[in-house]
């Protein structure tokens, strides 16, 4: 089962979240940026690298959020979310397709990696 961390980065009210593009698995889905743990690496770590690799921008991480198990058939993977600071930097798209800040209510209008499900429901009620 593969690891992955992702970030739920909150300014003013409103959420994060990327489009995967067409040369990644899960082409073109919404998600919450992140990636997979390297080897010797705690969560927090892996999520404040991914951030930085894909978005150039520094975050904190907050609190530790659920974790999904999802099976996509081809792989599985253990998808664990964190509540994030925006720390500072500029947004730069180094690997996504395309960004945007929605409300958390506006989350399920947005055709989600299907792992990231059951956080939609979650973040109504948080953010
Ligand atoms: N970062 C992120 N990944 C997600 C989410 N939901 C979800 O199913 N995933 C999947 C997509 C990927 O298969 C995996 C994250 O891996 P990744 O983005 O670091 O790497 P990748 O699979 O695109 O790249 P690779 O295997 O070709 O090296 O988790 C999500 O909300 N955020």
């Amino acid at each position: 089962m593969i690891e992955v961390v992702c970030a739920i980065i909150v300014k003013d009210d409103k959420i994060l979240i990327a489009q995967r593009s067409e040369e990644m698995k899960l082409p073109l889905k919404w998600e919450f940026p992140g990636g997979k743990l390297n080897e010797g690496e705690d969560e927090e770590q892996a999520i404040i690298r991914e951030i930085k690799e894909e978005l150039n921008v520094e975050i904190i991480p907050l609190k530790r959020l659920s974790s999904n198990i999802h099976d996509y058939g081809s792989f599985k993977i253990k998808l664990t979310a964190y509540l994030c600071d925006f720390i500072g930097g500029e947004i730069v798209l180094l690997e996504h397709k395309d960004f945007k800040f929605v409300k958390s209510e506006d989350l399920i209008n947005h055709d989600f990696a299907e792992a990231d499900i059951p956080f939609i429901e979650e973040l109504k009620t948080l953010v």
